[in-house]
């Protein structure tokens, strides 16, 4: 797969004209190059005596960097090394990062992250990105304009820190994390994104005891108080940014539905524990099912004599454990893909789901129509008449259903974690989920939840209960299976938001649409199956190549899904007027060279000094 480089060759990369010179040249991370300025710039730049006299490229940078990096044992003193260097070098920090990409992910991104967001005020150094605290509220407009005035802002991630990756509530942190990959895959440029952290206190015990904790040490701010505060900052971004895409991360399940829901209509936003985990494991299931009916032609459902293969995706038995954020957005969007790619009708594309949550099997018994109204779960309820048999625990009420129970009762083709429970995927489960299908049919098995030490059930243990037969892809990386089936070696897919949001982003950003609807994260997410190394290497059988891309082909991958769901947003008229009424000359043909021109890539720009230049940010 291309790199990013390859749509922005060099010289496609203009001069700058920027106003800094000396000390804050050097101090400016969107603009240093440290020992990579050439003569002529330390000259005109007020630079001369300030560096050490050899001029560095920009790989000899990344060598120093690199072997700098490597004398950090733990992935924890690497993550602070790499922060220290984003803080100083943008450019750098990025160019090393593409040049390790595989190895250096699990360190900015999951697992290490998680460990560095909950030391975050114990590793604290130099802030980064804006702060909106509850308290401070009558500052927002004030605050937010200091950061952001005069520049073009394409991106705006934003986090309350309820529910971070699986650890909870976590006060502040993520934000970063995410915007730094939207710039090494996705390709944005990291000067037009701001990482916003809405700061409304925390209910961790252990951080309001924290002597050290930077975050507003009060318990969360809840009900109107905190609608009417994010109220306030959507608004300012909608006046500021109108055209912006708004990307909502790691909110509590509540919030993160109410708020997509609420302001899915009038902005570009995205929820991407609900949206992009929704799309990237709908590209992942794709190429699971594609690989799953490769050279079988006949399939026996059970003891009826039907006969059947399980191709499409209506075709499948879901059942989600851990039905919160993630939970529900993979349910939503596998059953919205049903519906556009099968043609069948919603109500009944949502009888393909069972979700289990802490409570058992969730389903309609007892619920007032008023609350079931006013549960965004409800489509997926089962109904309270359906027969649970004397497996249930309480037999007659479906009440406290087990996913063993459920497991063995509805025999599942497809069975995903986004529950934060580790090991909850049993031998037990994992072992009733491949009696339950017919010998040739491979089980789909997605343990998502993260960090790596809250997986469902680790990738080895799943092949190895279910004798090779599982397709099993991860929300954190996880090592090949060696010599797992028949001395074959089989390659974990990391199913994870990341490795789709950035093109989706970009894609939304590029087509400057309304909003980022449904039919674009399809387009996307198929796509994104149509690069799956499994579908491209099968050869009559599964082979053992992950389901999805490898992170490290992650950039180019999510340009072609920035390409797909730019067209598709292009096709159904929710792009912005000037990729729709053809003014600016361009159209869905030019989709492709747009986004190369609009790609951002890690090398350093010649700098001219001028006055009324670009400043810091
Ligand atoms: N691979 C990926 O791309 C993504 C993975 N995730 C992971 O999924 C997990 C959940 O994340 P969110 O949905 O954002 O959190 P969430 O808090 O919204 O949802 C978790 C749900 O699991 C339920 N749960 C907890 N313990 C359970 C148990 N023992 N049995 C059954 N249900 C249980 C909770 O009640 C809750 O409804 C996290 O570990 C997160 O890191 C989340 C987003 C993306
Ligand atoms: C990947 C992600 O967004 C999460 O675990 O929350
Ligand atoms: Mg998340």
């Amino acid at each position: 797969m291309d790199d990013l480089h390859s749509h922005k060759p060099a010289e496609l990369i203009a001069p700058l004209r920027i106003s800094l010179r000396g000390h804050a040249l050097l101090t400016s991370p969107r603009f240093n190059k440290g020992t990579g300025f050439p003569l002529a710039e330390r000259k005109a730049l007020g630079l001369e005596g300030r560096l050490p006299t050899k001029v560095n490229t920009l790989e000899q940078q990344c060598t120093r960097a690199y072997d700098q990096l490597l004398q950090r044992d733990l992935p924890i003193r690497k993550n602070t090394f790499l922060q220290s260097l984003k803080d100083q070098n943008w450019t750098l920090y990025y160019a090393l990062l593409a040049r390790h990409l595989r190895e250096l992910i699990p360190i900015i991104y999951t697992p290490t992250e998680a460990e560095a967001i909950s030391s975050y005020s114990h590793l604290f150094r130099r802030s980064e990105g804006l702060f909106l605290a509850f308290p401070h509220q009558d500052m927002m407009e004030e605050s937010f304009l200091e950061q952001t005035r005069g520049r073009e802002i394409d991106l705006i991630v934003v986090t309350d820190a309820e529910a971070i990756l699986g650890i909870g509530d976590q006060g502040v942190g993520i934000s970063t994390a995410k915007s730094a990959i939207y710039t090494l895959i996705g390709g944005l440029d990291p000067s037009r994104s701001l990482a916003v952290t809405l700061d409304v206190g925390t209910n961790n015990e252990e951080l309001l005891n924290d002597p050290l904790y930077v975050g507003w040490p009060e318990k969360r701010v809840r009900g109107e108080a905190y609608d009417s505060f994010v109220d306030k900052f959507v608004q300012l971004v909608r006046k500021h940014y109108p055209h912006s895409l708004l990307h909502f991360e790691d909110f509590g399940v509540t919030n993160a539905h109410r708020l997509l829901g609420r302001y899915r209509e009038t902005h570009a936003v995205f929820n991407d524990d609900i949206q992009g985990t929704g799309a990237v494991t709908l590209a992942c299931v794709m190429s699971a099912i594609r690989v799953s009916s490769e050279g079988r032609t006949i399939v026996l459902d059970g003891d009826s004599d039907h006969q059947t293969v399980r191709k499409r995706l209506s075709d499948q038995r879901v059942i989600i454990f851990g039905a919160g954020s993630a939970g529900l957005g993979i349910a939503v969007q596998l059953r919205d893909a049903m519906v556009a790619e099968d043609g069948i009708e919603p109500e009944q594309a949502n009888k393909a789901f069972w979700l289990i949550d802490r409570e058992g099997l969730l389903y309609d018994n007892g619920l007032s129509e008023e609350s079931l109204q006013k549960d965004h779960r409800r489509a997926f309820y089962r109904p309270s008449t359906e027969e649970w048999g004397a497996n249930s625990a309480q037999e007659g009420t479906n009440k406290g259903v087990s996913l063993l129970e459920v497991v063995k009762h509805i025999r599942p083709t497809v069975l995903i974690g986004c529950s934060t429970a580790a090991g909850a995927f049993t031998q037990d489960v994992i072992e009733a989920v491949a009696d339950g299908l017919h010998e040739g049919e491979h089980p789909i098995i997605l343990p998502l939840s993260n960090p790596s030490r809250l997986v469902e059930a680790t990738p080895e243990n799943i092949i190895k209960w279910t004798n090779g037969r599982a397709l099993v892809a991860t929300g954190s990386p996880f090592e090949t299976v060696k010599k797992a089936v028949n001395g074959k070696d089989i390659d974990i897919g990391e199913c994870n938001n990341a490795l789709i949001y950035p093109g989706i982003g970009f894609g939304a950003i590029l087509a400057q649409s309304r909003s980022v609807t449904d039919t674009m994260l399809i387009a996307g997410a198929r796509r994104l199956a149509a690069l799956s190394p499994a579908i491209n290497d099968l050869d009559g059988a599964y082979n053992g190549s992950a389901l999805l891309p490898d992170f490290g082909d992650a950039p180019g991958v999510n340009f072609e899904v920035a390409v797909a769901v730019a067209e598709q947003a292009i096709k159904e008229g929710s792009a912005g007027q000037q990729w729709l009424s053809g003014e600016a000359g361009w159209g869905l043909e030019d989709v492709r060279q747009r986004a190369g021109e609009k790609v951002w890539v890690p090398v350093y720009a010649d700098f001219i000094y001028d006055k009324q230049g670009v400043g810091d940010l």
